[in-house]
């Protein structure tokens, strides 16, 4: 399994999304920024280094939202999710991602969006108690 840290990022009722680059694994899907944890670090360690390399942020790691795991092929992951609060600061994509996107929860596109991140989403939506604006998501975070 690669323990991988990533964060949803909250402003206001907007969350980040990052677009993964074509050419990589999951190429095009859209993901909550992070990256897999290297030995030594823990998991909030690993995701404010991730932030920093792939988007030049620097944000303070908050609670922890979730894990969820997902199996692409033969190789399984782990998703851990922090909650992340944002402090205005410009996003610089480094080569990762080919787009950044604030949008609400509810209006995210579930089929393009990784499907390790979905039940983190769930989670966030659940505790924010967000209503959705499209159908796309009901009460309770399930998809339609
Ligand atoms: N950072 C991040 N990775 C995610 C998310 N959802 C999800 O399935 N993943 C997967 C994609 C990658 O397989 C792995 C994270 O690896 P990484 O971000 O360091 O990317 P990488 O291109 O080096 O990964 P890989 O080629 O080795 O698969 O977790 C997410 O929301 N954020």
């Amino acid at each position: 399994m690669l323990e991988v840290a990533c964060a949803l990022i909250v402003d206001g009722d907007k969350l980040l999304l990052c677009r993964r680059h074509p050419n990589g694994s999951q190429g095009g899907l859209w993901e909550f920024p992070g990256g897999k944890c290297e030995p030594g670090e823990t998991l909030p360690q690993a995701l404010a280094r991730e932030l920093k390399e792939e988007l030049c942020l620097d944000l303070e790691i908050g609670h922890h939202l979730g894990t969820s795991e997902h199996h692409y092929g033969n190789k399984g992951v782990r998703l851990h999710g922090y909650h992340c609060r944002w402090h205005p600061q410009a996003i610089t994509l480094t080569g990762s991602h080919d787009r950044y996107l604030w949008v609400e929860p509810g209006d995210i596109e579930l089929q393009t969006l990784a499907p390790a991140d979905l039940p983190l989403l769930r989670a966030l939506i659940r505790q924010q108690g967000s209503l959705p604006n499209n159908g796309a998501i009901d009460r309770a975070g399930h998809s339609t």
